[in-house]
């Protein structure tokens, strides 16, 4: 049957902890560690993260993924899966951390109808699967503010195009979408949140306002906290900072360009240090001083806010500190970046400790 729902996609589930996450804890992390320490990453295993899908290869892994899940959904479980969607070509254009395997310039939007195809194809398969999905982090929002790097300026009608195809393909009943919209310290600026505001309200009018495009997800990736009484030293002199008041501010003008039913969901998943190490708040590459945050829940306190969720999956890398990588960025060579590290997504075990010991609530 197909798992239909209305309103908030995360009430009346519970979310799967994949077993992609929980390997590279139990098979990479856990041998390096001992006593408490071990036992206290046994247990962040089992909080349920979004699952990347960075390239068209790991497409396999979101069937193993709904293959758990319907089993587990079989023997009584009422299980959702969580996925990113993250293969744009000339992906991640102001950055170098984090670009993809498809290039415009090679064929890349018509690899991407591909990608996407081949997705759609297996929540079709699993349509008795409650799926939520995040799209594409760093795109959009690279178009609000990043407009000056050639090569975002090349990718825009691209990103665009792309992102229709994505959201109108995905439009599917047992799922539930989030555009990715940077975070506080990006698009929460006063002077980005015009620029946001159409952006995001053109994409889903254009898509023909899909019903399972829920709203938008920020601070992926990031570290800011959900609410703070008093501004951390490096968001001066942005008013909003933290992802509440930045939702807060954008939300409602949102609602008045035509997107009247957006919500939002909040990445916590390494924000439960604050303020954070960063020097600036910009240094968005494996940033010192940062911990596991707040576990998802639905119990935000914000009617705009449907869950906050794990997107990051904590303990993978930002981007590589090896300056003669060729994804190299200069982000990840900062101070306040923690050395040395591997390339992005893979495992960085040194930055997983350090969001244990840092965890709020604690995992110890
Ligand atoms: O004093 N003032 O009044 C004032 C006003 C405006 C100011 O300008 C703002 O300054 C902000 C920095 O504070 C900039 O925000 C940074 O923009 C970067 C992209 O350009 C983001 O990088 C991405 O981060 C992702 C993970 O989040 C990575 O996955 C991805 O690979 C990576 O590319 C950073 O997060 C984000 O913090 C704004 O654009 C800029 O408009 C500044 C001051
Ligand atoms: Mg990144």
């Amino acid at each position: 049957v197909t798992a239909t729902f209305e309103g908030n996609p995360f009430e009346g589930v519970d979310l799967w902890a994949n077993e992609y996450y929980a390997s590279e804890i139990h098979s990479l992390a856990v041998p390096q560690l001992s006593g408490a320490l071990a036992t206290a990453a046994a247990k962040v295993a089992e909080v349920p993260t979004f699952q990347w899908i960075d390239t068209f290869a790991k497409i396999d892994s979101i069937a193993d993924t709904l293959a758990d899940i319907r089993a587990a959904n079989a023997a009584g479980g009422n299980y959702a899966g969580q996925f990113v969607v993250y293969d744009l070509p000339d992906r991640d254009c102001a950055a170098a951390a984090s670009n993809g395997e498809y290039a415009i310039d090679d064929g890349g939007e018509e690899k991407y109808k591909g990608y996407i195809d081949k997705i759609r194809a297996l929540f079709v398969e699993y349509s008795d699967i409650r799926t939520i999905l995040v799209i594409e982090p760093d795109s959009l929002a690279n178009l609000v503010t990043n407009l000056n790097v050639a090569k975002c300026a090349n990718a825009q009608e691209v990103y665009l195009r792309s992102t229709n195809y994505a959201i109108t393909q995905l439009n599917l009943d047992n799922v539930a979408m989030y555009l990715d919209a940077g975070h506080a310290g990006w698009l929460g600026w006063p002077a980005n949140q015009a620029g946001t505001v159409d952006l995001f309200a053109k994409v889903y009018k254009d898509a023909g306002s899909p019903k399972s495009l829920r709203g938008l997800a920020t601070n992926v990736s990031n570290y800011n906290a959900w609410s703070l009484s008093s501004a951390p030293s490096y968001t001066t002199p942005n008013e909003n900072y933290d992802e509440k008041k930045y939702i807060n501010a954008i939300g409602p003008k949102l609602q008045s360009a035509g997107w009247s039913g957006v919500k939002f969901i909040v990445d916590q998943g390494r924000s439960g240090k604050q303020p954070t190490g960063q020097l600036e708040w910009g240094h968005w590459c494996n940033a010192v001083g940062t911990g596991f945050g707040p576990r998802p829940s639905t119990n935000t306190g914000d009617s705009l806010v449907d869950a906050f969720v794990w997107v990051k999956p904590g303990g993978e890398a930002d981007g590589t500190s090896d300056t003669s990588a060729e994804r190299y960025d200069h982000n990840c060579g900062y101070e306040d970046a923690l050395k040395p590290a591997p390339e992005a997504g893979t495992w960085f075990q040194a930055y997983f400790v350090q969001l244990l010991n840092n965890a709020n609530p604690s995992f110890l």
